[in-house]
């Protein structure tokens, strides 16, 4: 995955630097020319990476740096700001409203994934509770239509296509205003690609664009072109008015950094990234939680962004509620990993958590882990009430370890393993007891509740290094705004 191994190298960089003893400029050097490494494997812009390294340079004057200045923060700091700012288009998208009748026309050319990315987009709105609807108006492609239906048929979105009409715009026109008649909020036009940049396809384009009138244009693009990517926005943009870029395909190609940066360098804002085949492997874009998990720094925000879609919001406050009380019961680790299985790829959830990304879900182990889970909550469903809500350790005696063994048709074994995951669970979780719960509304005493003081003592300690310590933490919480953020998930959420 290109996060893992960009941001992997760009980790390392800075872990070195952080486990020197002394930082002169021989280590503030080393650092940015591993960094300068990284990005231009990535295919980022000779010039841009240059840029980047002067600008570093410029901000940490080593010299200037008085003693017990913390230089490692002000170096990670300003690798922070400077990969933001390269990837910052300094514009925001157009965001349809839920409830509000928008239309969005996808572009680009054929296979960089634009029929996919229509499901994958309609599919992240409707789990939030939208009405989205998909309309095919790729008449270029024979089996466009087929491969549309399909993937709606999946996801259970209303879609509309043809097989006999040839002309697009016809098509486009009937669609969205069959789905504004049903009242759809987020419509969906696909239309055709083609294989090069060509008069036709852009022809094609300005005519739907015209008939439809959309709220939005979404140029999707395939992330391995690299850099390459600035020319093949600029000639769309200049074609018609894209609004947004959803980069696709960043699991597998090791260019995608170039290909962020170069849209980024055309003005356009990334709204989304594609990062494998499956529906829901399909994540928001903002840069400065993506940095921040490039750097292993984790994303508050788009690991709470999950936890809404899951955890029912009635049942956020009574979770804040026992875990307030210190009361972590294997009843709630079930529940919990009832919502890890529902949040779909499981290491993309966990990639999103500070320190979390390589070590604990490297690529290609998430089946074993889910499979683990599972395994956990069939055993879990051979105890009884009893076991499950006790808070009492000593309940679970030899005896009862064998009952679940056989009732699960696992080995004993198997069963201790559990039991002590849920005690090392169990033991972090603590940490959140004596925790304040506010009443409704009570948004900005939650606020102040959570700091960062409270987040540390529930951060496993090597979390924590990793981040940089307390000061890291705190840093990182202001980043994200991730106070409020985190709110939602015990409960507080105003949303
Ligand atoms: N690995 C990976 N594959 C993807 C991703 N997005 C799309 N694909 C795959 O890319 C291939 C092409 O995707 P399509 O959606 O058919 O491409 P398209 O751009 O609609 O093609 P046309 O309709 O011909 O213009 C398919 O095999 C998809 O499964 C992604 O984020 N990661």
């Amino acid at each position: 995955m290109v996060l893992a191994q960009l941001g992997g190298s760009i980790s390392r960089a800075l872990q070195q630097m952080s486990n020197a003893t002394i930082i002169d400029e021989k280590v503030l050097n080393d650092c940015l020319n591993e960094i300068t490494r990284a990005l231009l494997q990535a295919d980022v812009q000779f010039k841009l990476v240059r840029d980047m390294q002067a600008n570093i340079k410029k901000i940490v004057n080593l010299d200037d740096l008085a003693a017990g200045h913390n230089k490692r923060k002000i170096i990670q700091q300003a690798i922070f700001n400077e990969l933001c700012k390269i990837l910052d288009p300094g514009k925001p998208s157009f965001t349809p409203k839920k409830g509000k009748t928008s239309v969005v026309m996808f572009v680009g050319l054929q296979g960089s994934g634009k029929t996919t990315t229509c499901t994958k987009y309609a599919y992240y709105h409707q789990k939030k509770g939208w009405k989205p609807a998909l309309v095919c108006a790729d008449t270029f492609r024979a089996g466009a239509f087929d491969q549309l239906k399909q993937n709606a048929t999946k996801a259970k979105i209303p879609f509309y296509g043809s097989y006999t009409e040839s002309d697009p715009v016809r098509i486009a026109v009937e669609g969205v205003e069959r789905f504004k008649k049903e009242n759809c909020d987020l419509i969906i036009v696909d239309t055709s690609g083609r294989h090069k940049q060509e008069a036709a396809l852009f022809e094609e384009m300005r005519q739907v664009s015209e008939a439809t009138k959309p709220d939005l244009v979404i140029f999707v693009m395939d992330s391995s072109i690299g850099q390459a990517a600035f020319d093949q926005a600029q000639a769309f943009k200049q074609s018609v008015a894209v609004g947004a870029v959803i980069v696709t395909k960043m699991d597998g190609h090791a260019k995608g950094g170039g290909a962020l940066s170069a849209v980024a360098a055309t003005k356009s804002p990334v709204i989304f990234i594609g990062t494998g085949e499956h529906m829901d492997e399909f994540e928001v874009f903002d840069v400065k939680p993506f940095v921040s998990r490039l750097l292993g720094m984790g994303d508050w925000s788009g690991f709470m962004d999950k936890i809404h879609e899951v955890v029912p919001m009635d049942q956020q406050p009574e979770l804040l509620q026992k875990l307030s009380e210190g009361n972590f019961t294997l009843r709630i680790m079930y529940e919990q990993f009832q919502n890890i299985l529902k949040m779909g790829p499981i290491g993309q959830v966990f990639s999103m958590l500070p320190g979390f990304s390589q070590e604990l879900m490297p690529k290609g182990r998430e089946k074993e882990s889910q499979a683990k889970i599972k395994r956990y909550m069939t055993m879990m469903d051979s105890m009884t009430n009893e076991e499950l809500d006790s808070t009492n350790p000593k309940l679970m005696n030899e005896s009862r370890i064998m009952r679940i063994a056989r009732g699960c048709g696992r080995p004993v074994r198997d069963v201790m393993e559990m039991l002590e995951e849920y005690k090392r669970l169990a033991k972090i979780w603590s940490k959140m007891k004596g925790l304040k719960i506010p009443k409704k509304g009570e948004m900005s005493a939650l606020s102040r509740n959570m700091n960062a003081q409270h987040m540390s003592k529930v951060l496993p300690p090597q979390m924590l290094k990793q981040i940089g310590g307390m000061g890291g933490l705190q840093n990182l919480m202001k980043q994200m705004g991730s106070a409020k953020d985190m709110m939602g998930m015990f409960g507080g959420g105003e949303k």
